[in-house]
């Protein structure tokens, strides 16, 4: 593939903006079509307008069928029931997608698992180097310190964010629970109120904060008697994200088929 034609979904959105930008200066992408929600008051205006790089001569439309012909890789930082409206159409048109949106329930992770089974796709919470490297910072720490100390995971979070916790946070306790050997549905425990009882030793917890224009930060406690190891990332700016994502599109376009995430991308699985 010479030129790599990229569409990205809710173009209009906090992601979708920065993610034109980000495709505009990765070397070997071009992006192909942008599309919006419907009801956006922003359809027909110029993607690269919207982003601020200047006009590219790619107007925001309300349906990705209409520009199917026009990309190879689709990114997709929107919503669940979007997500997945776009899924079943780049499964029945053999296109790639890199998916960023956060909040699926398990019936639609299921879809875009078997999905992958036709299509390539990279599917991750969060598309930043050092989240990533922090997943496999947990998963020595897990390792380490074991069951001898509590593990409580602290994200904060924008005000207009509207998944919790969020897919970053689920994630690490994902990597953490696998490394113990513990099953992250009967351990998770969501924030505290009340007549508690002592803190369980086995126990996740996830707590939560979402205020102003915080871009995302997540941290990890393994708190011992004497002693605490924390794992933090704080991103400043969600063009971290936009140019993982744009990695990753250059990535996945040189796939035909499966499902993989930002470890893959990054060469850190066999790290
Ligand atoms: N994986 C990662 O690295 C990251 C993931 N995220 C995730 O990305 C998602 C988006 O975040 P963010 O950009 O802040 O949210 P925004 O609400 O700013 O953006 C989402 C955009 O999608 C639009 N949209 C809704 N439905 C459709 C549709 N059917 N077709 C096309 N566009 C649609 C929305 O339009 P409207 O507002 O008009 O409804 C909005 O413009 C979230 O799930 C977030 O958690 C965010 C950052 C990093
Ligand atoms: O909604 C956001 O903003 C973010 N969402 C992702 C998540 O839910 O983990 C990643 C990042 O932290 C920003």
């Amino acid at each position: 593939m010479s030129e790599i034609r990229i569409a990205v979904a809710g173009a209009g959105g906090r992601m979708g903006r920065n993610l034109i930008q980000a495709v505009t200066e990765a070397q070997g992408l071009r992006l192909g079509a942008a599309t919006e929600q419907p009801e956006s008051s922003l359809l027909g205006t110029d993607a690269g307008e919207l982003a601020g790089v200047g006009r590219l001569g790619v107007p925001l439309v309300a349906d990705l069928s209409e520009v199917i012909d026009d990309f190879d890789v689709l990114i997709d930082f929107t919503v669940p029931t979007a997500t997945m409206v776009h899924l079943a159409l780049c499964r029945r048109s053999a296109k790639r997608m890199v998916i960023g949106t956060t909040g699926l329930d398990e019936a639609q992770r299921v879809q875009v698992t078997a999905a992958g089974e036709e299509i390539a796709i990279v599917f991750a919470p969060n598309m930043s180097v050092g989240v990533n490297l922090c997943l496999k910072l947990l998963d020595i720490a897990a390792r380490v310190m074991g069951d001898d100390v509590d593990i409580e995971i602290i994200e904060a979070h924008h005000r207009h964010k509207v998944d919790a916790p969020s897919g970053t946070a689920l994630r690490m306790g994902e990597v953490i629970a696998d490394a113990l050997g513990r099953d992250l549905r009967e351990v998770a425990v969501y924030g505290r109120e009340g007549q508690t009882g002592a803190r369980e030793r086995r126990t996740i917890g996830f707590e939560t904060i979402r205020a102003g224009d915080v871009v995302g930060e997540h941290s990890v406690w393994f708190a011992a008697e004497g002693e605490r190891i924390e794992i933090a990332h704080k991103a400043s700016s969600r063009m971290t994200f936009a140019g993982g994502a744009a990695r990753a599109a250059g990535w996945i376009a040189e796939r035909e088929r499966g499902l993989f995430d930002m470890q893959d991308v990054l060469g850190l699985r066999s790290l």
